[in-house]
């Protein structure tokens, strides 16, 4: 497998989902928890506020060297040098991406049909996200929900690391990692939980059983 993408356990954070305190504190405790890949998604925020929080959120990280990733909005990607971007099908296209930021380090796009797999979009890409494994009530306007079964079929088509996002446990990621996923990404698994830093440890421990 692609050790240019070596990351097991990927924070996905806004400032709403994180219900007990500061997203600032719960990405720090992530990261201490054993986080290794955080995406910053401000889905209601103005392109102002999108890069100071990203901002921010970049020099705690920073610190910890683990990357930073921007949820669909290039510009402040480019503008805060973050190492990476993710889009998904109604974003800028992953080939649009390449052509106007040149340095990006990290390309992710969100898979929710087969017929993507081997689509030059995918394969400018650097990873792939299965999108949603499982539903979830994060994110509502998907389409499928791949499952298990979904991850092993993607498994067999692409080389590409793959990235399980929706619905995703301490309970559920083994079995995930065992369908052929390389790396577990949350939202409320972390954003939600009473303590940030114990609840990645757990994800960590449960998804280093099978590395
Ligand atoms: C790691 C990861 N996977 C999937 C998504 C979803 O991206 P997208 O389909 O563009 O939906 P929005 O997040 O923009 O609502 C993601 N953000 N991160
Ligand atoms: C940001 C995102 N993208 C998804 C996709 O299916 O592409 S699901 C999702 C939210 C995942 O949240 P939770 O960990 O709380 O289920
Ligand atoms: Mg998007």
């Amino acid at each position: 497998m692609d050790n240019s993408f070596p990351y097991k356990l990927y924070l996905v954070i806004s400032e709403e989902s994180c219900i007990n305190d500061h997203f600032l504190k719960v990405a720090e405790q992530a990261v201490k928890g054993g986080v290794d890949l955080v995406q910053l998604r401000e889905k209601n925020a103005s392109s102002a506020e999108f890069q100071h929080k990203a901002f921010q959120l970049k020099e705690i990280l920073d610190r910890y060297n683990v990357p930073l990733i921007i949820n669909d909005n290039l510009k402040v990607a480019q503008q805060i040098e973050a190492f990476g971007i993710h889009v998904g099908t109604s974003d800028t296209p992953p080939k649009q991406i390449r052509q106007n930021w040149k340095k990006v380090k990290c390309l992710g796009y969100s898979i929710e049909d087969k017929n993507q797999l081997n689509s030059s979009e995918s394969l400018t890409s650097d990873y792939l996200a299965v999108s949603p494994v499982f539903k979830t009530s994060t994110k509502t306007d998907t389409i499928i929900e791949w499952g298990l079964a979904g991850i092993e079929e993607i498994r067999s088509i692409t080389q590409k690391p793959l990235v399980a996002i929706g619905n995703m446990n301490a309970k559920n990621a083994d079995d995930v990692i065992k369908a052929g996923a390389n790396c577990i990404a949350v939202v409320s698994a972390i954003c939600a939980a009473q303590n940030p830093r114990k609840a990645a440890e757990e994800l960590r421990n449960k998804i280093e059983k099978y590395e």
